[in-house]
């Protein structure tokens, strides 16, 4: 086999991170972008790597299910999207089974482990910020598995709004950003204007009613790491009687206090430094944990610490399923995961938010 060799191919499924998975007839697996489970097509290898092979589209032979034409005059160079190609229903049905290949290990016990994924009411216009990148007065997003910038005139999965104010940043005032690489973001003027904030306008209150209920209206004390500016903590503020709520990003607590909510203690630092002064002053074991943190997961130390001192309810809420299942089969130790509650945060693109449910064992 060599690169550039071209050869016939039947997808499997999709997996996690957006490409299609096929076997070749030597049994080789093989990667291909943009494709459709059942879809037959010609491909060409591009990289030949140890027990599997990279692969591009060359010509669809057969269309697999989903198939569509992609809307966005960027798709396939720009590095944001994965599943335009792909009707809404099938992109749901391909993340939700992700998942559950993902978490296949615990289905054995648990079939029903992951829930019907929430979707997005609408899969377009539903962005309320977006990353730009500079370089050199060149401004838009990152092409596909690199560092060089597309220039785009407006994104689909971004709001109407967005759109607007992108058009002025990236075109009118070019000069701003001559020089070296510079990054920033353009956000709805309703959102805070620094630090996190969660991207889907139109499953902002649903989300946090699904974190609400699954922490429960039976706890009243709430440990939450991670809070940024308080998006699920005003929820949970309603039912709980306390809450400490930790976050490093002193803008975003800067914002979470402005919601003035009487029951909860904003801290700042590193939830591993704070978490077991919140536990000693709780003194209850009556008691959640809410843990929502970047994609690269809790760290060794939290998890660690989390295995020695259970609450009756730990929520875990995560944007990358793989660091998700790395944690939870760690907490396996004193946790037993009861559910996976996924939410289509992020439509048309390879990303998974999800929420899990532990109890202690
Ligand atoms: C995925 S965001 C979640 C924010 C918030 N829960 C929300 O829904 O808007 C993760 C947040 O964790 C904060 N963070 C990162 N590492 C942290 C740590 N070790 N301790 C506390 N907060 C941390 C980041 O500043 C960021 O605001």
């Amino acid at each position: 086999m060599k690169v550039g060799e071209q050869r016939v191919v039947t997808i499997e499924k999709i997996v996690y991170g957006g490409e299609g998975l096929g076997k070749l007839e030597e049994n080789m697996v093989v990667f291909v972008p943009f494709s459709a489970p059942g879809d037959k097509l010609r491909i060409v290898i591009q990289e030949i790597k140890k027990g599997y092979l990279r692969a591009t589209l060359k010509e669809i032979l057969e269309a697999g299910k989903g198939r569509i034409t992609p809307p966005c005059p960027y798709y396939g160079l720009c590095g944001g999207c994965s599943y335009q190609h792909l009707d809404y229903e099938t992109e749901l049905s391909i993340k939700e089974d992700q998942l559950k290949e993902i978490f296949f290990g615990f289905l054995k016990e648990y079939p029903s482990l992951v829930e019907k994924i929430i979707p997005s009411p609408f899969p377009y216009g539903y962005r309320n910020r977006v990353s730009l990148h500079n370089r050199n007065g060149r401004v838009g997003f990152y092409a596909r598995g690199s560092s060089r910038v597309i220039p785009i005139k407006s994104c689909l999965i971004a709001s109407e709004q967005v759109n607007k104010l992108l058009a002025k940043k990236s075109y009118g005032s070019k000069n701003r950003f001559s020089g070296g690489i510079k990054h920033f973001s353009i956000r709805e003027p309703s959102i805070p204007s620094t630090g996190f904030y969660q991207v889907n306008r139109f499953l902002l209150g649903k989300l946090k009613e699904v974190v609400s209920t699954l922490i429960g209206t039976d706890v009243p004390f709430i440990i939450e790491g991670y809070c940024g500016a308080g998006f699920f903590t005003e929820q949970l503020s309603k039912n709980a009687q306390l809450i400490y709520a930790i976050e490093t990003n002193p803008k975003s607590l800067e914002e979470a206090k402005k919601l003035g909510l009487k029951n909860v203690f904003f801290i700042e630092g590193k939830i591993e430094d704070k978490i077991a002064d919140c536990l000693l002053r709780l003194g209850s074991s009556k008691a959640a944990y809410l843990f929502d943190p970047p994609k690269e997961g809790l760290s060794k130390a939290l998890i660690l610490w989390l295995i020695d001192h259970p609450l009756s309810k730990l929520v875990y809420v995560s944007c990358n399923p793989l660091t998700l299942k790395r944690d939870i089969l760690k907490l396996e130790k004193s946790y037993v995961l009861k559910k996976i509650v996924p939410v289509d945060l992020f439509p048309r693109t390879p990303e998974i938010e999800s929420a899990a449910v532990l109890v202690p064992r």
